[in-house]
């Protein structure tokens, strides 16, 4: 059976994940769209070439296109409202980070997914679907480098619009961190605090750039990330991950080394679409083959609010210059 897919919002990622979905992935095929811009719908739908419906808005699509699972993909702040309707109309649903943009948010599509009694829900966190990620977990998890005692990562941006404010350096982008270190460590955390070095000149009024942030596990494992958003040269995330028994590095994305006018170069990506292509890709078919299957097990709705509590408390540390603490309430079984 080929599933049908409604996508709620055609802005970069939905139309990406159309895409994909329309000429790379198996199993299914998006009947029907939607986005507050109708133009850009049409355009998306069109430039691909599908047999699909635009819909007015989300919840039309929702209720009367007759597809199995729709993926949101539209700004942050609307996602919660989709996801909710989703699940009361029992449609599976893929939902872009951030889950919703406040824990209780999240904690709102948790209560309501307990209580339409199965998973439904898979958020768009793509790390742990990333082979450089899954090559850090193995590492850590077969204990060559003993057990893990810091990290030291980055997340950098080559410039951001601005509509990008400071608490966006958590909820938008330092998410994808939030959520791929208790996968990676296999504990959560404790506490945040959030320092700022000298700003950018890049950086616009409304965004303080550079920011550091720091974290501490349960197990005490302490983790800094560099979170920098104007940085210019290109997309770059890193990640290494210091043991007790030595260090394993995020590998680079594979990229051409040139010897040139008595240089030796290698390009760096500027652009995430092209940073992630592959676990974008793994993810949405993990979710598709999930929905064929009746069982999800991609990250969970849960997922989304342990990323969201953490979020909460380092938008509080930015605030306070204090160390927050993080309290994440016990994981329910339904999501072990
Ligand atoms: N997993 C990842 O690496 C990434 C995730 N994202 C997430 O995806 C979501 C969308 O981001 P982008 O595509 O970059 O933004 P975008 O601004 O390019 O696209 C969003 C689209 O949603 C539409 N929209 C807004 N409100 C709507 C509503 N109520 N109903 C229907 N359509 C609506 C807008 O008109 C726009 O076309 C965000 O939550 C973002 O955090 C974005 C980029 C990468
Ligand atoms: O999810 C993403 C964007 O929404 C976000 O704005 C960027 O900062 C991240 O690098 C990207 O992965």
């Amino acid at each position: 059976m080929t599933l049908k897919i409604g996508v709620i919002g055609t802005g970069a990622i939905g139309a990406d994940h159309t895409r994909r979905i329309t000429n790379t992935l198996t199993g299914a095929e998006v009947i029907a769209l939607t986005d507050v811009n109708q133009e850009q719908a049409e355009k998306v739908k069109q430039s691909l070439g599908l047999n699909a419906t635009v819909y007015k808005d989300g919840h039309e699509l929702i209720e009367k296109s007759g597809v199995d699972a729709v993926l949101v993909t539209s700004w942050g702040g609307t996602h919660e409202e989709y996801v909710l309707a989703a699940i009361k109309a029992g449609k599976y649903v893929f939902c872009e980070k951030p889950l919703a943009t406040t824990a209780q948010g999240c904690q709102n599509i948790v209560d309501a997914e307990m209580a339409a009694g199965k998973r439904l829900v898979q958020v768009g966190f793509m790390r742990p679907y990333d082979s450089g990620y899954k090559m850090l977990k193995e590492a850590i998890d077969s204990g060559a480098i003993g057990e893990p005692l810091m990290i030291h990562a980055a997340h950098r941006n080559p410039s951001v619009p601005e509509m990008y404010i400071t608490p966006m350096a958590i909820h938008d982008t330092l998410i994808h961190e939030l959520d791929v270190f208790r996968w990676l460590l296999d504990d959560e955390y404790v506490s945040a605090q959030v320092v700022f070095p000298r700003k950018s000149k890049y950086a616009h009024d409304k965004v303080a750039d550079p920011q550091i942030v720091m974290l501490e596990t349960k197990k005490g494992t302490r983790i800094d990330v560099e979170v920098f958003v104007n940085c210019q040269y290109g997309y770059d995330i890193q990640c290494s991950v210091v043991g007790e028994e030595g260090v394993v590095n995020l590998p680079e994305p594979q990229a051409l080394s040139m010897r040139k006018n008595a240089n030796l170069g290698q390009s760096i990506l500027t652009d995430w679409k092209d940073r992630f292509i592959e676990s974008y890709d793994v993810e949405l078919q993990d979710f598709v083959n999930g929905v064929q299957a009746g069982k999800l097990t991609g990250p969970s709705s849960w997922n989304g609010l342990a990323a969201a509590v953490s979020g909460d408390a380092c938008v509080k540390a930015q605030e306070s210059g204090l160390i927050e603490p993080i309290n994440l309430p016990d994981r329910p079984e339904f999501y072990r």
